[in-house]
């Protein structure tokens, strides 16, 4: 496969394990992201697909090459980091032009050809002569995207590359991504601990957190089907509610008790269920599955917390009993009359998911 692979990674920083065991795959032409807070261990994954940092154990395979061993510059990437990597004694031209000049094999005119094209698209055709030092932060970030622009690279790498933009400077740039990456149709390994970007940009994408990758996923599968609690609290906007349940046979169908309503157990998880005989559950139910309904009894009763009005749509934290409590984004006009305070009963109208307590894993077929 071309493309970019990474085979069970390792990499250990002082004592502590920033990529414990990590494996993916990004195929020809995909734009992949790796998602997590920070300190989840991505850019160090990162750096060691570019050959920044040398992995414990572990492959990296890009266009079918075993580069683990090879120096950063014999692996034929185009790198877009946070901090730039700019050469601040030359000027704009020199920068973009660097990375071509130095792997050699192109005629000067096809380099000033692709360089010129480049500033064009990014805007930077005035400042071609200006010093890298002389730039904002915006304009430095575009250079290095025009230093990406003009390789002919195996596959690209973006470390937070907007981080440091202001909101329409980085939708620009956000744009001339993927401009970038649909005229070269590569692998693309995009790094963000931002969701919105993520949802925005890729066409797959790895949840990372402690080290781990606990999911890869298409946006959907993420916020659908979350492979662990981990991912089914930190993906969504509100987030998927995670409430204690117990399972029960009744009259020989099972369910799941959850605030105190019966709530059917979705096909996917029975076969898992059968296979651990466990009683206890998390049971996470998504908040555009949760419904204002009428007085019915398998409804749960809830106080209104908050009430956060959106453009079409309302989100609501209510308290359901105890500590807990849970979010509902509603559609439409549903949620203009509600406040705080006020008493409401929510119907489960979504299939649910059943996670483990201890390991914190879907139980899923
Ligand atoms: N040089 C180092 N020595 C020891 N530990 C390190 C070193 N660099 C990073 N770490 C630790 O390794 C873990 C992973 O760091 P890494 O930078 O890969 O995370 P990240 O998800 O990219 O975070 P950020 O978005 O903040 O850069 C973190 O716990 C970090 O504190």
């Amino acid at each position: 496969m071309a493309g970019l692979r990474v085979d069970r990674l390792v990499k250990r920083l002082g004592n502590q394990l920033a990529v414990d065991d990590v494996t993916f795959e990004v195929a020809e032409g995909e734009f992949f992201v790796l998602l997590g807070s920070s300190g989840c261990g991505k850019t160090t994954t990162l750096r060691t697909i570019c050959g920044i940092e040398q992995p414990d154990s572990g492959r990296i395979v890009i266009a079918d090459r075993d580069v683990t061993a090879l120096p950063s510059r014999e692996r034929n990437l185009g790198m877009v980091f946070q901090e730039y990597g700019l050469y601040p004694s030359m000027d704009v031209l020199g920068n973009i032009a660097y990375g071509l000049q130095a792997r050699g094999g192109l005629p000067k005119s096809e380099i000033e050809r692709r360089v010129v094209e480049a500033a064009e698209k990014l805007g930077l055709t005035p400042l071609l002569r200006t010093s890298i030092v002389d730039l904002s932060g915006g304009e430095q970030q575009r250079v290095a995207l025009g230093r990406a622009m003009v390789k002919d690279a195996d596959a690209y790498l973006y470390d937070e590359p907007l981080s440091n933009l202001d909101p329409k400077l980085r939708h620009r740039m956000r744009r001339d991504i993927q401009d970038l990456h649909r005229a070269k149709q590569k692998a693309t390994l995009y790094v963000t601990h931002d969701q919105t970007e993520a949802f925005a940009l890729a066409d797959r994408i790895g949840v990372m957190a402690e080290g781990r990758l606990h999911q890869v996923g298409t946006a959907e599968d993420l916020i659908e089907s979350p492979a662990t609690t981990f991912v089914a609290s930190f993906v969504g906007t509100p987030p998927m509610n995670l409430l204690a349940g117990e399972l029960h046979n009744v009259d020989g169908e099972l369910g799941v008790q959850c605030a105190g309503v019966r709530l059917p157990v979705p096909p996917a998880a029975k076969v898992a269920i059968e296979d651990h005989g466990r009683t206890a559950v998390i049971v996470g139910i998504r908040p555009d599955g949760l419904t204002i309904t009428g007085t019915e009894a398998a409804t749960i009763s809830a106080t209104i917390a908050d009430v956060e009005p959106l453009i079409g749509q309302t989100i609501i934290r209510a308290r359901i009993g105890g500590d807990a409590t849970v979010s509902a984004l509603l559609d439409g006009d549903t949620g203009d009359h509600l406040s705080t305070g006020q008493v409401v009963r929510l119907g489960v109208s979504a299939e649910i998911s059943l996670f483990d307590p201890d390991t914190g894993s879907a139980l899923a077929s």
